[in-house]
């Protein structure tokens, strides 16, 4: 089956990732940029992750609490990561599962972001392979400058909500001032 994509605050949410080298690595960078408060619980620990809040001991039961917005269950063992699915299922926290999909109630898609812009790209699990190729075919033909037009659309179409009261009316000013945005971009 196919997921549903959403786009979730992720702001000061608790993230806790489990295991502490490469994929716990990816996963805690993904995260970051979107404002998460990451801890890691892993028994070895890679130079990168002790930027995050880190504990160097193996993952116990009490770990999984509700006090996590998520959890990742990114060790090398796979009976360990479906204990954890297993315990966040129960406390019904969200969890991911690196070598699982069947496990995760939610998995990571690729992203490409330029500023508020987020594209968010994925098999729904079949082939991360495919989703990287997508994605860096997604990346040459982006104008570099949607991040800064973007912001310029969320002014204006702030400004705009508050003097132009007919949506139809309001929708041609924002189809105006997005072309117009776009000709200057291709100007610079
Ligand atoms: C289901 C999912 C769950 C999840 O992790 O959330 C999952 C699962 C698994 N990945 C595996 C392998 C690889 N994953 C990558 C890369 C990425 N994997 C990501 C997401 C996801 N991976 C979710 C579904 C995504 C979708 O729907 O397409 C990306 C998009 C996002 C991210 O990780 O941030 C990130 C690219 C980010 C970017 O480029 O921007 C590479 C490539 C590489 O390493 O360079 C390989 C090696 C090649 C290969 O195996 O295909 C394995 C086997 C592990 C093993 O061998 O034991 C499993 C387990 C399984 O499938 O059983
Ligand atoms: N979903 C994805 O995108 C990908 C998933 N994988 C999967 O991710 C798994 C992890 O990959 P790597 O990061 O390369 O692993 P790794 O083998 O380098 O590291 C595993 C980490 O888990 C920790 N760990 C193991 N048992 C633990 C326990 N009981 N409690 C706490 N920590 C524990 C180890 O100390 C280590 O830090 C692989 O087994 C692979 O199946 C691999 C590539 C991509």
């Amino acid at each position: 089956m196919s997921y549903f994509p959403v786009m979730i605050d992720l702001n000061q949410k608790q993230v806790l990732i489990i295991g502490g080298q490469k994929t716990a690595l990816r996963k805690a960078n993904q995260l970051k940029q979107f404002g998460a408060d990451i801890h890691i619980i892993s028994e070895t620990i890679c130079d990168s992750l002790r930027s995050y809040p880190y504990e160097i001991r193996s993952v116990k039961p009490t770990d999984i609490d509700t006090r996590y917005d998520l959890i990742i269950a990114a060790t090398n063992q796979r009976k360990v990561n479906a204990w954890i699915a297993q315990k966040c299922k129960q406390e019904r926290i969200l969890v991911n599962v690196v070598d699982d999909p069947a496990l995760c109630t939610f998995i990571f898609p690729a992203i490409v972001k330029q500023d508020d812009v987020i594209i968010g790209i994925s098999s729904s699990g079949k082939s991360p392979l495919l989703t990287q190729w997508i994605k860096a075919q997604i990346q040459t033909v982006l104008p570099p400058s949607l991040g800064s037009i973007n912001t310029a659309m969320g002014i204006y179409r702030k400004k705009l909500l508050r003097s132009i009261h007919d949506p139809s009316q309001r929708k041609i000013a924002l189809q105006t001032k997005l072309a117009e945005l776009f000709r200057e971009a291709k100007n610079d």
